[in-house]
């Protein structure tokens, strides 16, 4: 059976150009990634590249052969750009595109072989191309990207092997590829198979950059910006939820509120810009002390909180007092060098899981022990007591010691 081979260039023709104007569409929205264009680029190139294959009866032999198969080989570099960028977020390696260019050159010198030859060399050519987005996709991109780059990794490596499966076949049974517009049926539908996959990984990619999207949307919904840490409002939630569930299994929780001492002196002596790194410094360093299980949120300024599932007071307070000394260990420099240290105060309550405590009011709790522990010279961790936390303290009542002089934070 044989398969004619214009109406299957006419029908990848149309599926690229379906391709195109979905990427562009989603260009045109609210997908303005660098990425996405390069690859809307590389299928307007692939569509271009089809169209000259197309025109083949009525064009010069060079036009459709090496303009066309040129078409191709841009349009793969293009994808490999998308793909390296993407998952690497690196350009092109610096052999890429010199590689592609003798390949060019060579195509030049095979303009007198049979169509048989020449099939199997491009082949060949494309399917070497392609080879490394495709073992990038695979082998960095599985794991640490968006999910749907997995399937356009696996659609890559399926073209891959399609064309490596194409250039041996016509190595090896030259007559199957001999006629230019009618095809055996067998390498008909490989070729099919291996541009429909590409087709396949652009859609991928497409998806894969939504998926980027919106999973960079969920982290500025749910993190705080500068340090990485949760937001206020998923820390709240956390508390509530983890409240709820310890109750349940049976287990106390530990919920802390950390305040850096003397913070707005950070910022007047340094500048703003060292006050943030301090806060991005505090919460790594806060961060290396944690269970993968603590909850960790920045509840505003220089204010941090702790939830500590299944932790009772002595485990709590352990480690809000190793958290406290590592902060009084950290050691940070501004851009002039100038060394910066900082302390923190902490407040610590514990609910046992029959307490009935509410999230609400083991807030107040454990920020009426970090009010005392400001008032009581800073640098220090305090655990609630029921009786002399259970008001919240007045907004703006940290007095600072008259002892204390502010300049013994730095040196
Ligand atoms: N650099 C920087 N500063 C911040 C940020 N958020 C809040 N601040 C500053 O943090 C300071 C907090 O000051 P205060 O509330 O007086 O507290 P403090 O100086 O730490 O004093 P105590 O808490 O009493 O020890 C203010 O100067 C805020 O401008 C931020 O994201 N970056």
């Amino acid at each position: 059976m044989k398969i004619d081979i214009p109406t299957l260039l006419l029908t990848l023709f149309a599926g690229f150009l379906l391709l195109s104007l979905q990427l562009w569409i989603a260009l045109r929205g609210a997908l303005r990634q660098p990425e996405l264009r390069t690859w809307a680029q590389g299928s307007a190139a692939m569509l271009a590249g089809f169209g000259m294959l197309f025109l083949r009866p009525w064009t010069p032999l060079w036009m459709s052969a090496l303009v066309g198969n040129c078409l191709f080989f841009l349009s793969i570099s293009l994808y490999t750009k998308a793909i390296f960028r993407y998952v690497l977020d690196h350009p092109l390696p610096r052999w890429y595109l010199p590689t592609v260019g003798l390949f060019c050159i060579a195509l030049l010198g095979m303009q007198h072989w049979v169509f048989q030859q020449r099939t199997a060399v491009v082949s060949f050519m494309l399917a070497l191309m392609l080879t490394p987005a495709t073992l990038l996709t695979l082998i960095r991109g599985w794991g640490n990207v968006a999910g749907a780059m997995r399937n356009v990794g696996l659609m890559m490596g399926l073209t891959c092997l399609a064309m490596y499966a194409r250039g041996f076949d016509a190595s090896l049974r030259p007559q199957q590829y001999a006629e230019l517009m009618a095809g055996d049926l067998g390498p008909g539908l490989v070729l099919l198979l291996s541009f429909l996959c590409l087709m396949g990984a652009g859609f991928g990619f497409v998806l894969a950059c939504f998926e980027r999207v919106a999973l960079r949307m969920e982290e500025l919904a749910t993190h705080d910006g500068l340090t990485g840490c949760l937001n206020r409002v998923t820390t709240d939630t956390l508390l509530a939820h983890t409240l709820e569930r310890g109750r349940r299994e049976g287990s106390p929780l530990s919920f802390c509120l950390l305040d850096i001492d003397h913070f707005k002196c950070v910022n007047d002596q340094f500048g703003h810009q060292a006050g943030d790194m301090v806060l991005r410094g505090f919460a790594q360093a806060v961060r290396s002390r944690l269970r993968a299980s603590d909850v960790f949120g920045r509840m505003g300024g220089e204010e941090f909180a702790l939830v500590l599932p299944a932790t009772d007071g002595p485990g709590a307070l352990r480690l809000a007092e190793l958290v406290r000394q590592t902060i009084e260990q950290m050691a940070l420099a501004d851009e002039q060098g100038r060394q910066i240290r900082v302390t923190v105060s902490i407040g610590v309550v514990v609910a046992a899981s029959d307490s009935g405590l509410s999230a609400t009011r083991l807030y107040m709790l454990a920020d009426g022990a970090l009010y005392r522990a400001k008032h009581g010279g800073r640098n220090r961790v305090m655990l609630a007591d029921e009786a002399s936390d259970a008001l919240a303290r007045p907004a703006g009542t940290i007095e600072k010691p008259s002892s204390e002089t502010v300049a013994g934070n730095f040196s």
